[in-house]
């Protein structure tokens, strides 16, 4: 089966630099451009999905419909969850990363971005940017709800709708695709090919570029993933 993997187009605060996470913000031309190559590429290779995955965010749900209208797969059944959506960046989000370095060190500002299981400062009570005040998490558990996480954290909050859901389609001998974020796909990849917490570091997803895996009915991966 063939399980492809793909990061949002360039989004208008991946342009300005600015810490991201929960924020909705939109695709930015570039990164419709970037969303519509990757879905040419899917169809120059010739790959049938039978189910898409996306995140409750519209970076990648617009990336999701722009890749499968390029590949012709609009029809496609489409399930949504926040399990997908991007790592929460907690109190660090709407800053730019650049000032945030210079504010706080290079140092400090890789660590919240790429170590393991080091957590951004949490949004605190009464903060208007709480996943709570926003109606599209009404129906979750507030204990659900993050207000900043780490990567590992991420990790274990996608790990459960793989397991419930994603791995079901594939055991079942379905083509699936996942147009989701940076770092919740690091997440997913961290656990597909076994990657240490120490070499996730290194690892980044480029936007819009599809990676794919082909990958059995055991879930092992066949060979390594593909990127164009
Ligand atoms: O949430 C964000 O800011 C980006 O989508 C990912 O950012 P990062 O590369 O700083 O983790």
């Amino acid at each position: 089966m063939k399980l492809v993997l793909v990061r949002h187009g360039q989004s208008e605060w991946n342009l300005e630099n600015k810490f991201t996470g929960w924020t909705d913000v939109d695709l930015t031309p570039k990164g419709v451009e970037e969303a519509i190559a990757g879905g040419k590429k899917i169809l120059e290779e010739g790959i049938l999905f039978d189910v898409a995955y996306t995140s409750f965010q519209k970076r990648a749900i617009k990336t999701l419909n722009y890749v499968l209208e390029a590949c012709n797969q609009i029809y496609l059944p489409v399930n949504k969850t926040w399990r997908l959506n991007e790592r929460h960046y907690g109190a660090l989000q709407g800053l730019n990363k650049a000032e945030t370095a210079k504010k706080y060190g290079d140092e400090q500002v890789h660590i919240w971005r790429r170590s393991f299981d080091i957590a951004p400062p949490f949004l605190e009570d009464g903060d208007e940017r709480l996943p709570e005040n926003d109606r599209r998490y009404a129906s979750l558990d507030k204990k659900d709800l993050p207000r900043g996480e780490s990567l590992k954290m991420t990790i274990e909050r996608v790990l459960p709708y793989w397991d419930e859901y994603i791995s079901k389609d594939i055991k079942a001998g379905k083509n699936v695709i996942i147009a989701a974020h940076g770092n919740s796909l690091r997440a997913l990849v961290k656990y597909l090919l076994n990657i240490s917490d120490e070499d996730i570091l290194d690892l980044n997803i480029s936007t819009g570029k599809p990676l794919v895996f082909e990958i059995d009915k055991d879930l092992n991966i066949i060979e390594s993933p593909k990127s164009w």
